[in-house]
């Protein structure tokens, strides 16, 4: 239900866009009206929230996870590993996941990523056991109960090991199978509108856990949907190497090939590219969702952000699955891709700016959306206020730059879709502590 008045977000201590420096006006689900400093709305208000002590950004938008990894954080059979070893200890653990298990995992995902300040959430579910197909479905359940809007994806795994792939045998499905299933959530979940809460895209593992026919065959029915397409390409040397190996080309010359080179598709990480593929990439308009904590923690390389830019790409920030990060915090990952980025391109080019910019229209253009990401009139209202009064910032000087470089955590106020879903730092009508047991619970039987 949306929320009946008509709200004054008032006099932001700061803000990204400057054009509303004396706050926004929000009515139903959109913003309405940007207050320049110092006057007063002219739309007629029913309510005014005085945000003098926040520093308002538009809701920040994670790009990439897998919000079932967050049962394996710090896992012990996967710590200190490299991708393809990673992936191999963990795979069959993940094939013990049960319907309760991504019913909480996907709950603790999107609290954490709503206290950190985000408010769209991509996931990448590809982990389908037996008695779990109905995964992506109580996602969209829990995603309606928090109000947390979602771009969930139909992962899926078709190239055991038997056919030369990376995953195990019992971790795999059909080709048939898969294509049924997507068929039928994007007709019961997927919703064009703008403003819409639910979206549905399709998500081909990665090139060792899928075969090209699959790919192919995702690309025709996003065409005949409308709906986007998403995978892993690009993380590490192994993979080119497993490309070159199994289809003859690199990973780049097999997105073409399978049909994926093009503005529907948005790839998480995205890093080893060169400079022709680049160019390519940009072109035909791909998006590329960044994700610093895991390319570091995994040691899988440096995304090129800026060439990808410049070539034409979206480029977006993700928190990636939370045992390859290991949280799910937006904000923190905004500051990850600071300092890393940094190191590539210098303090100049990569201002905190430049990153706040990643993680809200970058991330929005991934998910092929211009109703999120900015603070604009006839966009959905989508805030995120962060309060300055923790410790790390006592001292801090700019107020906008303070929130990525003392490294803000928590967002005291989150508003989705013009309805507060944080409020003073806590998620309205949300039992944590609860909720927290029971992960850790069903986190324990993973062990
Ligand atoms: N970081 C990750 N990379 C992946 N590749 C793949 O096939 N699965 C994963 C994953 O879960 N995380």
């Amino acid at each position: 239900m949306q929320n009946p008045n008509t709200l004054w977000i008032k006099n932001p201590l700061a803000t990204l866009n400057l054009a509303c420096a004396g706050g926004v006006v929000v009515s139903g689900n959109q913003i309405v009206e940007l207050v320049p400093e110092g006057q007063q709305p002219t739309t007629r208000v029913d309510e005014i929230f005085d945000a003098s002590q926040h520093v308002m950004l538009p809701g920040l938008i994670n790009a990439h996870h897998h919000f079932y990894q967050t049962l394996t954080r710090a896992h012990p059979v996967a710590l200190n590993k490299e991708l393809f070893s990673w992936l191999t200890s963990l795979y069959p653990v993940w094939a013990k996941l049960q319907p309760e298990m991504v019913e909480v995992s996907t709950q603790i995902a999107l609290a954490e990523l709503l206290l950190s300040g985000c408010t769209t959430a991509n996931d990448h579910h590809y982990l389908f056991p037996q008695g779990l197909e109905q995964a992506i479905d109580i996602q969209v359940e829990q995603s309606r109960k928090l109000g947390v809007r979602v771009h969930l994806t139909r992962g899926s795994m078709s190239l055991g090991k038997d056919q030369g792939g990376l995953p195990p045998q019992s971790t795999v499905q059909t080709e048939d199978t898969i294509l049924t299933d997507s068929e039928r959530l994007i007709s019961r979940y997927h919703d064009h509108a703008d403003g819409a809460m639910v979206r549905v895209a399709l998500a081909p593992c990665s090139p060792f856990s899928v075969s090209g026919e699959l790919m192919k065959a995702s690309a025709e029915l996003a065409d005949k949907h409308n709906v986007q397409l998403h995978t892993h390409l690009a993380e590490t040397h192994d993979e080119t190497e497993f490309c070159q190996r199994m289809f003859g080309m690199r990973p780049v010359d097999y997105l073409e090939s399978v049909g994926w080179l093009n503005n529907r598709t948005w790839l998480a990480h995205g890093i080893h590219f060169n400079e022709e593929e680049i160019a390519r990439l940009g072109k035909a308009g791909v998006g590329i969702a960044h994700c610093p904590s895991s390319n570091m923690l995994l040691a899988s390389g440096m995304c090129p952000t800026l060439e990808l830019e410049a070539a034409g790409c979206a480029v977006g920030i993700g928190v990636d699955g939370s045992a390859s990060n290991d949280g799910s915090n937006m904000i923190l990952e905004v500051r990850q891709a600071l300092l890393l980025q940094r190191l590539r391109y210098g303090a100049k080019r990569i201002t905190h700016q430049k990153v706040m910019d990643w993680a809200t229209r970058g991330s929005a253009a991934c998910l092929g959306r211009d109703d999120i990401g900015e603070i604009a009139v006839g966009k959905q209202a989508d805030l995120a206020l962060f309060r300055l009064h923790d410790i790390q910032f006592a001292g801090a000087g700019d107020p906008l730059a303070a929130l990525v470089l003392c490294g803000a955590q928590r967002a005291d106020r989150v508003m989705v879709a013009g309805r507060w879903r944080v409020i003073d730092g806590t998620i309205e009508g949300l039992d944590i502590e609860a909720l927290k047991a029971r992960q850790r619970a069903l986190s324990a039987q993973l062990r």
